[in-house]
């Protein structure tokens, strides 16, 4: 990559675009409510389940200038949801401030593992064993939303509920590829401990991106 592109990609000013698409937010709180989606290339967590792994080499994502981003999201929707790969790799401040600038509703989808940037009106906590949560993230997140994949997530999930702020809504969601081994266990512990919810990928369902 030219020089000049790497330091505007390492401002924020231009971030490596996977794709962008209009959509039904499937999971989690707004699930249901139409949003734009940008999913920004680039994560090195590595969960072995993870359902975009097309995602996370960020040389194969073109570096895109963030007013293209905003230019294209504004024309669709008043709610964008930034997405990844993971998009607190990179700074979130530039293409945030500029999302705000058309007043947009924000939303970010992250696993917490790097330093949050960028300013949200949303933030969906996704943690992941592999690569801990930053400690800041937990006290302004809005959702937990932890993924089950086998038993010893219940124990993960809780240890992260215990660490996030009073306010935030707690979900379980079931790994996708084990759903049908996971969902009815999903749904014996939250009727066990009603301060989850349960959360499904319902796009799937949907066939929907
Ligand atoms: C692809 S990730 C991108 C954002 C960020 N890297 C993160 O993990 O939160 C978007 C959401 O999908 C969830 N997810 C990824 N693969 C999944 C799967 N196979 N089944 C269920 N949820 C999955 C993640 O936990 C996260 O909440
Ligand atoms: N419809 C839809 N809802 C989603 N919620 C979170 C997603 C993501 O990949 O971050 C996602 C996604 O990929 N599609
Ligand atoms: S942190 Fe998110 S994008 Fe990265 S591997 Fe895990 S689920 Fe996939
Ligand atoms: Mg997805």
């Amino acid at each position: 990559m030219q020089k000049e592109i790497q330091d505007l990609v390492n401002a924020g000013e231009m971030l490596p675009l996977m794709e962008e698409f209009y959509t039904i937010q499937g999971e989690g709180f707004h699930k249901g409510t139409a949003a734009y989606f940008i999913r920004i290339g680039g994560c090195d967590v590595g969960c072995h389940w993870c359902d975009v792994k097309e995602s996370w080499n960020a040389d194969l994502h073109p570096p895109t200038k963030k007013d293209a981003i905003v230019a294209n999201a504004s024309a669709y929707s008043k709610t964008v949801v930034i997405t990844g790969g993971e998009p607190l790799t990179w700074d979130m401040g530039p293409l945030t401030s500029a999302l705000k600038e058309k007043g947009m509703q924000i939303h970010i989808e992250t696993s917490g593992a790097y330093a949050l940037t960028g300013t949200w009106d949303w933030i969906c906590l996704s943690p992941k064993k592999i690569k801990l949560p930053q400690p800041e993230i937990y006290e302004v997140a809005h959702e937990l939303k932890v993924i089950i994949f086998n038993k010893d997530d219940f124990r993960f999930a809780e240890e992260q509920a215990a660490k996030v702020n009073d306010n935030c809504i707690l979900y379980l969601q079931p790994e996708w590829s084990n759903r049908d081994k996971m969902s009815p266990l999903i749904v014996d512990y939250v009727m066990q401990n009603p301060k989850w919810k349960v959360s499904l990928q319902t796009h799937k369902y949907l066939n929907i991106p």
